[in-house]
């Protein structure tokens, strides 16, 4: 007979890529929390690896376009970054697995260890330090976040700080998330440009990197507080900016305006930021 009308093999073509992940193989364990997408669960896999497996609920993202950019963001690997060990996509819900960071997000940690950080400078200082390495990393290989914030960074073991969910607003179906008019658009971290014209690049990283910076110094403050998205909104374009939070000292916050400026171009980069920030904290010891 000839090959045109003998049964395709179920297997033909499902050569086990290396981002594909054999749910067999993971074991899940208590719930970490829900995102955008859904439950968080912490897991093993292969019996001894600690991972976080997001559940995908159905309806949340678009799931073809994500498992195609799986195989580009398991190659970005930086020690700042939380690692994209793999997807299981042969099954519905597919799972996203990474490495798991037993401290939380970030925003958590600052506000549950207010007490014994607003007196450490140094420390404030090293995990905006740790997120620029990151981010440094992220705009290195021109791979734009689109929502970093410190609810958006985990903590792992020795208070290591890396950078999490980068690039995974693009999948977001929810356009309450998506559009800049919508009620959960992170308004307060975003520069005049994504406001006005959701013009996403390294430099809107930048941007909401120095909100980042300010949530650190504030241990976890909301960035002009009580304020309404559009009172934000007018105070962003009409150019004000958050003020200098009581623990941070003054050549950090000249960093941090830096970052705010309302043209893209006049922001520093990641990697100058990096060489600024690394020298105040040198300065500091
Ligand atoms: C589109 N964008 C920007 C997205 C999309 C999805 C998500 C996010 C943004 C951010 C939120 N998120 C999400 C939701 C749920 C879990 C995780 C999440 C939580 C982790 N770890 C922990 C560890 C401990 C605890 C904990 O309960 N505590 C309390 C006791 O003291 C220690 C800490 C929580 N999470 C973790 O390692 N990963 C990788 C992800 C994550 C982070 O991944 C998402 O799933």
């Amino acid at each position: 007979t000839s090959p045109c009308d003998r049964p395709v093999p179920p297997t033909a073509g499902l050569s086990h890529d290396k981002w594909e992940i054999d749910p067999t193989e993971l074991h899940l364990l208590e719930e970490l929390g829900s995102g955008q997408f859904g439950v968080v669960r912490r897991g093993k896999w292969r019996g001894s690896i600690d991972v976080a497996v997001k559940m995908m609920k159905e309806g949340t993202m678009s799931e073809d376009d994500f498992i195609e950019e799986a195989k580009v963001m398991t190659k970005l690997q930086h020690t700042n970054l939380v690692q994209l060990y793999g997807v299981c996509s042969k099954d519905r819900p597919i799972y996203i697995v990474t490495e798991y960071m037993r401290h939380g997000s970030l925003l958590n940690y600052l506000r549950r260890h207010e007490a014994s950080l607003s007196t450490n400078v140094g420390y404030l200082l090293d995990i905006c330090i740790q997120v620029c390495r990151g981010m440094a990393y992220l705009e290195r290989r021109n791979y734009i976040h689109r929502d970093l914030a410190a609810r958006n960074c985990l903590v792992g073991s020795e208070n290591v700080v890396k950078v999490a969910d980068f690039g995974l607003a693009r999948y977001v179906l929810d356009d309450q998330y998506t559009s800049s008019g919508g009620t959960k658009f992170p308004i307060k971290w975003a520069p005049p440009e994504v406001l006005n014209y959701t013009r996403f690049s390294s430099k809107s990283d930048v941007w909401a990197y120095g909100v980042l910076m300010w949530e650190v110094f504030t241990c976890g403050k909301m960035p002009y507080g009580r304020l309404k998205n559009a009172e934000v909104v007018d105070r962003v374009q009409r150019g004000l900016i958050l003020e200098k939070p009581k623990a941070c000292v003054k050549e950090v916050y000249e960093i941090m305006r830096k970052c705010w400026a309302h043209c893209p171009e006049v922001r520093p980069s990641f990697r100058v930021l990096k060489e600024q920030l690394i020298n105040v904290n040198q300065g500091l010891v």
